[in-house]
């Protein structure tokens, strides 16, 4: 079965509390992955339709800190499935609600695992990226998976292919 990657989309809306923040007053990064982490396995288990497990997490940067009573957003979809993991691509966004202004915190990617009864990998459902921004993510995962499995032990570089093609003409 193919599903588009907009029926994976997963828009989360947090209140920024002072339990969540540091001592300046700003959402705790931790606290911030968390959430991103919850929205992110959402999004994947609604493309594969089964539990999932969160394999790798890329890195992030914390461009703009969100301050305490502020709202935060996170809009997750699925970019691309390959065998068992699908990239997850999230953008997050603060809140001013009450100036009413919105600024882009930051962006990530995370990858899940679909898991079968047995907590074995199973494989999931293709994906169709639609609109320009869905086709360039989706063309995209295929050098972010494969820098993400050479960092994590579990492909050799002379193996990465698509990364080789940038630098080989
Ligand atoms: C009872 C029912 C209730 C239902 C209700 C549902 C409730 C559900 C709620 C969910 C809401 C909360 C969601 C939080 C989710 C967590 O926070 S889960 C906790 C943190 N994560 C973990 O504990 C995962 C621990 N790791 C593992 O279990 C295993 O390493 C993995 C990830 C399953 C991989 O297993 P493995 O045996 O190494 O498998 P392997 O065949 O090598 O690779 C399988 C796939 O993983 C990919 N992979 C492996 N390592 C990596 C890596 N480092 N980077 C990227 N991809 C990788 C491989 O590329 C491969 O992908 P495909 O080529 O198949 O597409």
């Amino acid at each position: 079965m193919v599903k588009k990657a907009s029926e994976s989309l997963v828009v989360m809306t947090e209140l920024v509390l002072p339990n969540d923040t540091n001592n300046f007053g700003n959402l705790m990064g931790g606290r911030l992955m968390y959430w991103m982490d919850i929205a992110a396995a959402l999004a994947a288990m609604k493309h594969c339709a089964a539990p999932v497990v969160t394999a790798s997490v890329d890195n992030i940067s914390f461009e703009t800190p969100i301050k305490i009573g502020n709202v935060v957003h996170i809009e997750a979809k699925v970019t691309r499935a390959f065998n068992s993991s699908m990239e997850v691509h999230m953008n997050v966004w603060g809140e001013d609600a009450i100036q009413q202004y919105r600024y882009k915190s930051n962006e990530a990617y995370y990858t899940f695992v679909a898991l079968d009864p047995n907590g074995k990998p199973r494989s999931i459902n293709a994906l169709e990226p639609e609109t320009d921004d869905e086709k360039k993510l989706f063309e995209g995962a295929l050098r972010r998976r494969q820098i993400r499995l050479i960092l994590g032990g579990k492909m050799k570089p002379e193996d990465a292919d698509e990364l080789k093609a940038l630098f080989v003409k």
